[in-house]
């Protein structure tokens, strides 16, 4: 059986009057069933592409298809199966929230329970009755996260859902996300907030001024960062008459005086560097090390170009 990616996105690009590229020439492949993270910093063109990918923003060039249907020819048919839960949407202040889902369920010829549904987003049946005006921010969140899910859609695509939510709603959120994807459906999460999409996506894209600077797990993201623990011992007189270069996975040795600093690739390593210290007639007063941190990397990546992209070890 042939299956087609749940979205697809091929040279998509916008450019906005002779030189503003809000998505430039990006590539990209979401599997369905799964949760995929789409991150970036502000203004980094996440919102611009989710606008593509629903037609409601023209590419300048390229193309993009969600479940096999192009997003320019059969818009309706996407809009059908997916369920979005916009960047700057807007509700109706008189409207309660219950008539803004049974509204979602006219639009989607969904035969959706209401109740059930804001039980889902957690509104009760108090809230439901009231109108959106007089709800919160995270209230009115929940009310467009559950329009958004009404039809049960193939593909669900959350511009920022966390914002303006508590921690509980934010679990909640990435609850749902979960689940969706476990029933078979797809997620696409955008969000500037790593820590928001690391504990449920599968893979994650990190898009920066327009570009898609990485695609991978987070699994895999750990990896790259991996590389950059740093160990720092502090002593109380340099080691002398030792060498540190043919210790495997130790590098970038720095000695002051009162300390030892080494990047450590292989968490193994530190003991034989912490032997080679003593052995060069040091006393260790103390031994800290600091793991290099996804954040770390998703700033790197995200750092402006023409400054240098480094993955600080240390700050
Ligand atoms: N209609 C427009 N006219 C001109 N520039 C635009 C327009 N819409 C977006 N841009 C620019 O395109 C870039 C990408 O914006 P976009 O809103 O897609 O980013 P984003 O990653 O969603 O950011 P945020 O998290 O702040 O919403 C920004 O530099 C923005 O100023």
């Amino acid at each position: 059986m042939v299956t087609v990616p749940a979205i697809q996105t091929t040279g998509l690009t916008k450019r906005y009057g002779h030189d503003v590229y809000a998505v430039s020439d990006l590539s990209l492949t979401v599997e369905e069933g799964e949760v995929f993270g789409f991150l970036g910093p502000n203004g980094a063109g996440k919102s611009t592409t989710i606008d593509m990918l629903m037609d409601f923003v023209r590419p300048t060039s390229g193309s993009a298809t969600i479940l096999g249907y192009d997003a320019q020819d059969e818009a309706e048919a996407i809009h059908q199966r997916v369920g979005i839960l916009p960047d700057g949407y807007s509700l109706y202040h008189r409207l309660s929230g219950r008539k803004h889902i049974e509204f979602a369920i006219s639009l989607k010829e969904s035969d959706d329970d209401p109740d059930e549904i804001l039980a889902r987003v957690g509104l009760d049946a108090e809230a439901a009755a009231r109108p959106a005006g007089t709800y919160s921010k995270g209230m009115s969140q929940r009310l467009a996260l559950g329009m958004a899910l009404v039809g049960t859609p193939d593909v669900l695509i959350l511009d920022e859902p966390s914002s303006g939510l508590d921690p509980d709603g934010i679990r909640d959120i990435r609850t749902l996300a979960r689940s969706h994807a476990d029933a078979g459906g797809t997620v696409f999460f955008s969000s500037h907030i790593l820590s928001q999409v690391e504990a449920v996506c599968d893979r994650v894209g990190i898009l920066s001024r327009g570009r898609l600077v990485a695609v991978d797990t987070i699994d895999g993201l750990r990896e790259s960062v991996g590389t950059g623990a740093t160990i720092t011992l502090a002593v109380d007189t340099q080691p002398v008459g030792v060498e540190f270069d043919d210790i495997d996975g130790i590098t970038d040795v720095a000695l002051d005086g009162s300390t030892v600093k080494a990047t450590c690739t292989d968490p193994t390593s530190k003991v034989t560097l912490v032997d080679r210290v003593r052995e060069g007639g040091s006393r260790i007063l103390d031994i800290e090390t600091r793991e290099a941190s996804l954040e770390d990397l998703f700033s790197a990546y995200t750092h402006p170009v023409d400054e240098p992209m480094v993955v600080e070890a240390e700050r």
